[in-house]
């Protein structure tokens, strides 16, 4: 049996990031940017008010107080996106709003709340410094100016800066598409009655939402029974869309999991036991022979078990999610913290019992205790955890005050 560590790098080992696409940019949201960007304009692209207020220039408002305002003639009144043909000349001034570009001959911006707001003659009642208010053009992006690297993941505000320079498509290593689908004759979807012998269906719900928060845009097929030709449908026709294919339940020894004996028939697709508690029926491969690998569609088939699906979810699909997207480092990091109860763990198998770690109180490592029990059809523990707390395969008890590792979970990376 391979360890969990010699499993990883053989799955990683056999993926590659996505192909480049041209995308609009509202669909580059969470992609990798392909290629560096520089800035083809300035930003601003021309002086501009930073204030709703007044354009003066400095020689006619020097000692301006409440006391002794400067009187100025109004000439122009300049919304943003109008640009002013007048030039401020001694004696004049223009009303100007946030973002509309200086009129010539204009030094500084006095805001409205320091004059007496008027709309021909205006008041100034306060002597501004020199270039007060004003948004100098460039002084955010100058033309040419590299702006973000190739590799760089495009969030949020990015995205902003891309369509502020006017990017309307952008080359990006695209987010997989990944297609999850639960396996069982058991399975009943939410909102339904159950009968006799059935619970709710959930993992599939739970896988895609992580391959959601692992990046990828997931779609949840939701569920199949253990019925060889109806698995066998299900998983083919979603090769067409998927650039991943998630599947749990029906890798076990049951008379009943078809997952196995399917995929024997549609790809090279390897199971194999891992030296680990819960997640240890895994499998990993290739199907059909038209996906992108040539070899086919990257497929993980996941153990049933709800924990079990989880936990083989973060360790080993969600770094094969950041591969695709061409992400590095793909695995979240280890971490440490000290162990505030005694703990017990089986032999030769790594343990990702579930955990809820806090800051420490004093200044040294966080504090983590053990959530409820081992078994992997435990999952409110797990909804009420926030971390594995992983014990080694060769580790069996962990005293309190020990240092444990843990390896955090959910939706921050
Ligand atoms: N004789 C043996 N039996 C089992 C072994 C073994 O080595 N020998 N391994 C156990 C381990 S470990 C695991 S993990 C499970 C893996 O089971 P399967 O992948 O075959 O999954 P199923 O049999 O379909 O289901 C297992 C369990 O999980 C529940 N389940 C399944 N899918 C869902 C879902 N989508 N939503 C909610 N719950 C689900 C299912 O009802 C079962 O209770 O095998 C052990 N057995
Ligand atoms: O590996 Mo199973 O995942 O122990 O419950
Ligand atoms: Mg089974």
């Amino acid at each position: 049996m391979r360890s969990v560590e010699e499993y990883l790098v053989h799955v990683l080992g056999q993926l590659t990031p996505m192909p480049v696409l041209d995308v609009p940019l509202t669909e580059a949201h969470g992609c990798l940017l392909a290629n560096d960007v520089h800035a083809p304009l300035d930003l601003p692209p021309w002086d501009n008010s930073a204030m709703d207020g007044y354009a003066v220039r400095m020689a006619d408002v020097t000692g301006a107080s409440p006391e002794f305002p400067a009187e100025l003639d109004v000439i122009d009144d300049i919304a943003a996106g109008a640009v002013s043909s007048r030039v401020i000349k001694p004696g004049t001034c223009a009303r100007i709003m946030t973002g509309a570009p200086i009129p010539e001959g204009a030094e500084a911006i006095v805001p409205v709340e320091q004059t007496d707001r008027g709309t021909t003659r205006v008041a100034i009642r306060a002597e501004p410094g020199e270039g007060q208010f004003i948004r100098v053009r460039g002084s955010d992006v100058a033309v040419g100016q590299a702006l973000l690297a190739a590799g760089t993941e495009l969030g949020s505000a990015q995205i902003g800066l891309l369509a502020a320079i006017g990017v309307a498509r952008v080359e990006v290593h695209p987010r997989p598409r990944v297609v999850v689908i639960s396996t069982g004759s058991e399975l009943v979807e939410a909102g339904n009655a159950l009968g006799p012998g059935q619970i709710y269906e959930s993992n599939s719900y739970m896988l895609a939402a992580a391959a959601r928060e692992a990046g990828a845009v997931a779609y949840r097929v939701g569920m199949v029974h253990d019925d060889e030709d109806a698995v066998l449908a299900t998983i083919e026709e979603q090769t067409t869309r998927a650039d991943l294919i998630i599947t749990s339940g029906g890798v076990s020894a049951g008379a009943y999991d078809v997952v196995k004996g399917v995929l024997s028939q549609l790809g090279t697709v390897d199971f194999e036991g891992i030296k680990m508690n819960p997640g240890k029926p895994q499998g990993f491969g290739f199907i059909g022979g038209d996906g992108r690998f040539g070899t086919g569609t990257p497929i993980f088939t996941l153990p049933g078990n709800p924990v079990s699906s989880y936990v083989s979810f973060e360790v080993f699909v969600r770094p094969a999610i950041r591969r695709l997207r061409g992400l590095t480092p793909e695995r979240r990091p280890m971490t440490q913290a000290t162990l505030t109860v005694d703990l017990t763990s089986p032999a030769g198998k790594t343990q990702f019992m579930r955990g809820w770690v806090v800051p420490s109180g004093a200044y040294g490592l966080p504090e983590v205790r053990p959530v409820g029990g081992p078994g992997s059809h435990l999952l409110a523990g797990l909804a009420q955890s926030n971390c594995f707390i992983v014990v080694p395969e060769d580790v069996t008890e962990v005293k309190a005050g020990e240092q444990v590792n843990i390896l955090r979970f959910g939706a921050p990376a």
